[in-house]
């Protein structure tokens, strides 16, 4: 059975794992058609008054025609009072009671399965990074221009708004002030403006324009905060509230000293990921590209060759190509959906696992022998790497979430002096694409300049360790944001303790002077 991870609560955390958006947009299914019956329960209620309304006009027609009516008689004075006496108390309680209190009620009860605020954060935080990432423009994000390729989708000025504050939050003014200007870009983008529904899920120019001298406010930039300011005031006059914050961000403009609030939009994040996302670093490879049928690896190959690329012979880094077939890949794909939770990292310091930024996925352990599945490819592992696969940390399977990442890390968690008295390292890592990853998602060494783009059915496998068993640095690696589809991914960490007779330690004389400055 599939291994619970820890045993404590997460929150749900929508924006780790892409796989959580069907159940989402299955629930906006619901609640627009909810909605729907809402309105419907309303036109009825409406239609209702209307045919009443009908009604009394015709008995009030008929009441003071003359003709129709010559002199009042008690028989129509009695109907006059029984009406007057009961029926509008009836009108009163039926206009008191709200129209489609179901649908309310129905609503009420989804609020709970809803998104909240920290999804919002989490989502938010995950283009910020993938964002910096990739060097993309807020405006060209917005338009749906990503890494240099043009989707079919585009954000909202609202969405852009809300970026902008939750940046604004993080003192990133600069970033800030670049997404509630395509803020404003996206809402000339949009016609039709319906002032009531703006006010009820969109924004508006008045409310962009203001965010925007307040950010710039904190820019000391005082020139544009106030036209921003003025331009506001330009669209909404009589607006009291608003005319007082821009009497005050003017006082504060005017008399204050030229000092800049405290910003962190230059402040890199902890072991980030390096420009190399994209492919496109420029320095030359050490290596020339080559393929092969691996033959040797076990007896069992010269049955069934793996065909192997070599990415990197020092560090040594190969990828085996179409090892899990697509019906594999499913399965576990399907079979494990229901159990990930969000992937924790461990910090020492603390002793505990924390669900951290700098890993936006879910993921959940599998045991070796779970079922068929991952017993032949275990099976298949210990085949093309020699290794021996019994000493090694189950299979962790992993989907990637909004921008989701991994930063750049060490998978070896033992100094060398630790290592060498007891507990066993991961001298060596296998990584299973469980699927392609239409853009971004990149696994990249940015010490060896090289990303890796995910091929469904290929695993990575490199080494930690050297061959002295030492923790080779070179291999830190790290997971780039996804920019476009959901990526999985399975890793299996194999321990160097029991590698004693498969892979024994070399001491290949004194380790070149490796530069490890930065990437
Ligand atoms: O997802 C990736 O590309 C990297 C994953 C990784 O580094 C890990 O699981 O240790
Ligand atoms: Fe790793």
């Amino acid at each position: 059975q599939l291994v619970e991870n820890y045993n404590f609560t997460l929150p749900k955390g929508f924006a780790r794992s892409v796989i959580n958006m069907d159940e989402l947009l299955h629930l906006e299914d619901d609640l627009a058609f909810n909605l729907e019956q809402y309105v419907e329960a309303l036109s009825q209620k409406a239609n209702t008054i209307r045919m009443g309304i009908q009604e009394m006009t015709t008995r009030y027609e008929e009441r003071i025609e003359p003709e129709l009516n010559p002199a009042w008689n008690p028989f129509n004075s009695y109907s006059l009072i029984r009406h007057m006496q009961a029926d509008w108390m009836m009108w009163q309680l039926y206009m008191e009671k709200p129209a489609g209190q179901e649908n309310l009620d129905s609503l009420n009860s989804k609020m709970l399965e809803l998104p909240e605020h920290s999804d919002l954060k989490d989502a938010a935080e995950g283009i910020r990074r993938a964002q910096k990432i990739y060097n993309m423009s807020a405006s060209d994000v917005a338009k749906g221009l990503l890494d240099g390729v043009q989707y079919n989708a585009s954000l909202t000025a609202r969405d852009c708004l809300e970026m902008g504050r939750y940046l604004m939050n993080q003192t990133r003014w600069i970033k800030a002030k670049e997404w509630i200007t395509a803020g404003m870009q996206a809402l000339t983008r949009i016609d039709d403006h319906q002032p009531e529904l703006q006010e009820l899920t969109g924004t508006s120019k008045v409310e962009l324009l203001t965010t925007l001298g307040q950010v710039l406010v904190k820019l000391n930039m005082s020139e544009a905060a106030l036209q921003a300011y003025q331009a506001a005031l330009k669209e909404s006059p009589y607006d009291a509230k608003l005319l007082q914050e821009f009497r005050l961000a003017e006082t504060e403009l005017l008399t204050r000293p030229a000092i800049h609030d405290s910003s962190q939009d230059d402040i890199p994040d902890a072991h980030d990921l390096p420009n190399c996302c994209s492919g496109r670093c420029e320095l030359p490879r050490k290596l020339r590209l080559y393929c092969l049928y691996n033959t040797t690896a076990s007896s069992f190959l010269r049955l069934a060759p793996i065909k192997m690329e070599i990415l990197s012979l020092d560090p040594y880094i190969v990828l085996f190509h179409d090892v899990v077939s697509p019906r594999k890949m499913q399965r576990i794909r399907a079979e494990t959906k229901p159990y990930l939770i969000p992937s924790t990292t461990y910090n020492p310091h603390l002793n505990a696992y924390r669900v951290i930024n700098s890993r936006t996925s879910k993921s959940v352990w599998l045991e070796w022998d779970m079922n068929n599945d991952t017993k032949e490819l275990t099976i298949m592992l210990e085949d093309a790497t020699s290794l021996n696969i019994n000493s090694s940390e189950m299979f962790q399977v992993m989907n990637y979430g909004v921008g989701g990442l991994f930063n750049i890390h060490a998978d070896s968690l033992l100094t060398d002096e630790e290592r060498f008295i007891g507990p066993a390292d991961r001298i060596a890592t296998a990584l299973f694409y469980l699927s392609d990853v239409p853009q971004g998602g990149g696994t990249v060494f940015p010490y060896l300049n090289l990303t890796v783009f995910p091929q469904a059915g290929s695993v990575l496998f490199w080494y930690n360790l050297d061959t002295r068993g030492n923790e080779d640095l070179s291999t830190i690696h790290g997971g780039c944001p996804v920019i476009v589809g959901s990526k999985w991914v399975m890793s299996k960490w194999i321990y160097d303790m029991g590698q004693e007779f498969r892979k024994p330690c070399y001491d290949l004389g004194t380790p070149q002077n490796k530069d490890f400055g930065t990437f």
